[in-house]
């Protein structure tokens, strides 16, 4: 029935003022307008229509894009709208596109590490694009490897010009997104050469493309990658190769904030440090870790939704069956991924401070604290692409058999989203430049240098290595305190334990390689520290709203007693508590999941998705999931004759033989 709310019971159990909780989880009333405001936009605009995306063939898909896009930017000019404006309306049109890669990270790029002369030139025409860009660093042989990288960028002092060339196949540039069929220009990263010496990995300004007809420019081979994982999803974005034959570009197009190139050929260092070259990376990976909540929010609230519509077994004198989501086991599996959201989102936020704080600093010459906005980053990254990924497939055998349909909109959030396991760094890759950084840490203590922001609780070693948990019953696992000393000194020990055995080698390399996968295991227990521990300070905010709080201290316990269950093995082999108090952690987390219960659906309405944007008949608002999953069943293609095209050529002579043999 058209306009019923078939979750209003769930509705009414809620013990919070949802309108408020909006406002926690968009970050102030300022964003939650805006975002409010850009996806009404998008969703009452049926040029941004989605739910055909799965059926087009891959050129049709693109073009599709190609048009989104271009009518996107149509409307964020008339509508004047302003940056922040116009990138959330980009991400409610939530289809990968190149304006990703010339937004997100070659106007980055620019901005970085570009000296002012550069930004001066380059920005105004990026900012109107009338110049396209992408970020071309990959190569087909090299990508967690940056100082591996080939392309070779030679100065020719004759000319003032450097000489782009790809020696090799393997380096070819490879995956870079916008660059197959898009991008004019890119930022693309070589080995700098001068009078024959390598100077390690630059940013160069490379015009791609004609701006008069497309063409690649003399020198220039580029094309598309292919298809990729899954139907629709990432294949809207042309991910492109690459090759340079002897491809000549100005001096002054080499980005020089951290080295500068002089007209005689001579390096120059500024006191910025050589890893600012890197700083893109930085910059997207922490976009990254803020993309991860919205991500595993999508997957959680169609999963909560519908399990709070679909209902199996227990029916009792002929009554409605069980709701699913009223299974302890849905529940053990469903919670903690909406905790994590919610967890996610409050760390995202907290890294978007730590960026904008070590950006200031670095323009300031205070490189302090790039090493921990580095580990931070990267970590993060890595956890929580991790975690969602594996959430949204969780997600999906949440819902079951209907998971699995395009319609439930599962499939291609999974497919669109596992990539970020890889881009940005790979999620090991990443770890363990965590554990690079965890190791320099422990090796330092007692050097007088107290560590400090999150890896400050090293400075309390002594203490964390020996302290017990104190707790006696399953309430006492609700103390904050408790808690967070449980997760410092699983932390804290596992690091000590894989710098104890590191000493033992006499080729530390040769030892970091050798305990790898430990050092990951040290370094994600510090990154779900941090998680927790930002999960807790946002708890000491003042949060108004009738029990907004209250529900956000429930799953701060789930997100915190969930790992703790989960790891427990951690917990238990570093001796800081016993199996009974790992016991106690369990009992006090299945009785948080009962205080979640009644107000599941409004936790997840909190994340102000509209139907649009969610792309789930699962999850729709209102929960009318039958009618809705028939009537899309009969627009499938499929369905446009009642006998399928192939019939006389295929269906029909195999049972006419059938019948032949039936008759001999
Ligand atoms: C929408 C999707 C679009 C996708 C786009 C892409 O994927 S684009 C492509 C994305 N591609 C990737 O993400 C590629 C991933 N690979 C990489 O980022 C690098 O190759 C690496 C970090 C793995 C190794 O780097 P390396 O060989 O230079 O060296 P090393 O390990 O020997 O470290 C030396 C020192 O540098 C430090 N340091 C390192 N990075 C940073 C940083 N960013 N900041 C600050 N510091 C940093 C490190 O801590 C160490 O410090 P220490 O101990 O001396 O005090
Ligand atoms: C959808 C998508 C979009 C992308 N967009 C861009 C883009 O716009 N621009 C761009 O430049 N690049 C882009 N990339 C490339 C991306 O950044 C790289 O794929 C990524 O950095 C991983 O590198 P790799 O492919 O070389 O993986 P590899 O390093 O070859 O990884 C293969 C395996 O080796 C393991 N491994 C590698 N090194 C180590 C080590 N030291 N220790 C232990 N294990 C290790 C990894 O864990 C992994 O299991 C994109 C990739 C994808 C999938």
């Amino acid at each position: 029935m058209e306009g019923v709310d078939y979750l209003a019971d769930e509705r009414k159990k809620t013990e919070f003022d949802v309108e408020e909780m909006k406002i926690v989880w968009a970050g102030s009333r300022h964003t939650f307008e805006v975002s409010d405001r850009m996806a009404k936009l998008v969703a009452n605009d049926p040029v941004f229509r989605k739910d055909d995306r799965v059926m087009l063939a891959r050129k049709d898909l693109f073009k599709n894009t190609l048009r989104k896009a271009t009518y996107a930017w149509k409307r964020i000019n008339e509508l004047r709208l302003s940056e922040e404006e116009a990138s959330k309306l980009r991400s409610f049109v939530d289809e990968p596109a190149f304006t990703d890669l010339h937004w997100g990270m070659f106007v980055p790029a620019i901005k970085g590490q570009g000296t002012d002369e550069q930004q001066k030139k380059w920005l105004p025409l990026a900012y109107k694009m009338q110049i396209i860009g992408c970020y071309a660093q990959t190569e087909l042989g090299h990508g967690s490897n940056v100082q591996g990288l080939e392309t070779t960028a030679t100065f020719d002092p004759q000319t003032d010009e450097f000489v782009i060339h790809s020696p090799t196949l393997t380096s070819s540039k490879w995956w870079p997104g916008g660059l197959g069929k898009v991008s004019t220009h890119g930022v693309v990263y070589a080995r700098l050469i001068l009078d024959g010496q390598e100077h390690g990995i630059h940013g160069f300004i490379v015009q791609l493309r004609s701006l008069e007809d497309h063409r690649p420019l003399p020198g220039i081979t580029v094309a598309d990658i292919g298809m990729k994982f899954g139907s629709g999803a990432y294949n809207t974005m042309d991910n492109g190769l690459l090759r340079f034959d002897h491809v000549r570009i100005p001096r002054d197009q080499m980005l020089m904030r951290v080295s500068q190139v002089t007209r005689d050929g001579k390096i120059v260092q500024s006191d910025v440090p050589r890893q600012l070259v890197y700083g893109t990376m930085v910059y997207v990976r922490q976009t990254i870790v803020q993309d991860a909540s919205i991500a595993l929010s999508r997957a959680v609230c169609i999963a909560t939704r519908y399990s709070a519509v679909r209902r199996q077994f227990g029916s009792s004198n002929g009554g409605p069956e069980t709701q699913v989501i009223d299974y302890k086991t849905q529940q053990s599996r469903l919670f903690p991924l909406l905790a994590s959201a919610y967890a996610f989102r409050f760390v995202g936020e907290w890294l978007k401070w730590l960026y904008t704080d070590v950006t200031q600093r670095l323009q300031a010459n205070d490189f302090s604290t790039l090493p921990e906005a580095h580990a931070c980053t990267a970590g993060l990254k890595s956890l929580t692409t991790s975690v969602t990924a594996d959430g949204i497939e969780e997600s999906r055998k949440l819902c079951g058999g209907h998971g699995y349909l395009a319609s439930s909109g599962l499939p291609e959030l999974f497919a669109v989203y596992v990539p970020a396991c890889t881009y940005e760094g790979d999620n090991t890759v990443l770890m363990l430049q965590v554990a690079r950084f965890l190791m320099k840490t422990v090796s330092q203590l007692g050097s007088g240098k107290p560590p400090v922001g999150t890896i400050s609780y090293m400075g309390r070693i002594e203490q964390l290595m020996q302290c017990r948990c104190a707790v006696k019953k399953a309430g006492d696992w609700l103390n904050p305190n408790a808690v967070l000393e449980a997760f410092e000194a699983r932390a804290a020990r596992m690091s000590v334990s894989c710098a104890q055995k590191l000493s033992k080698f006499s080729n530390p390399e040769e030892g970091f390689a050798e305990l790898s996968a430990d050092l990951v295991e040290a370094a994600v227990a510090h990154c779900q520290l941090i998680v927790v521990s930002k999960f807790f300070e946002k708890l000491q905010q003042d949060i108004p709203g009738k029990g907004v709080k209250r529900q956000l201290e429930v799953l701060c316990g789930v997100y915190s007693l969930h790992l703790l269950h989960k790891h427990q093995g951690d917990f238990l082999a570093t001796s800081y508590i016993t199996p009974k108090q790992a016991s106690l952690a369990n009992d006090q987390l299945r009785e948080l999941y009962s205080q979640v219960r009644p107000n599941a659906i409004a936790l997840v309405d909190a994340f102000n998705y509209t139907d649009h944007y969610l792309g789930s008949i699962l999850g729709c608002y209102d929960g009318n999931v039958y009618p809705k999953l028939y009537e899309a069943a009969w627009r499938d293609p499929l369905n446009d004759s009642v006998i399928p095209d192939g019939y006389e050529q295929y269906i029909r002579p195999l049972l006419k033989q059938q019948l032949r043999v039936a008759k001999l």
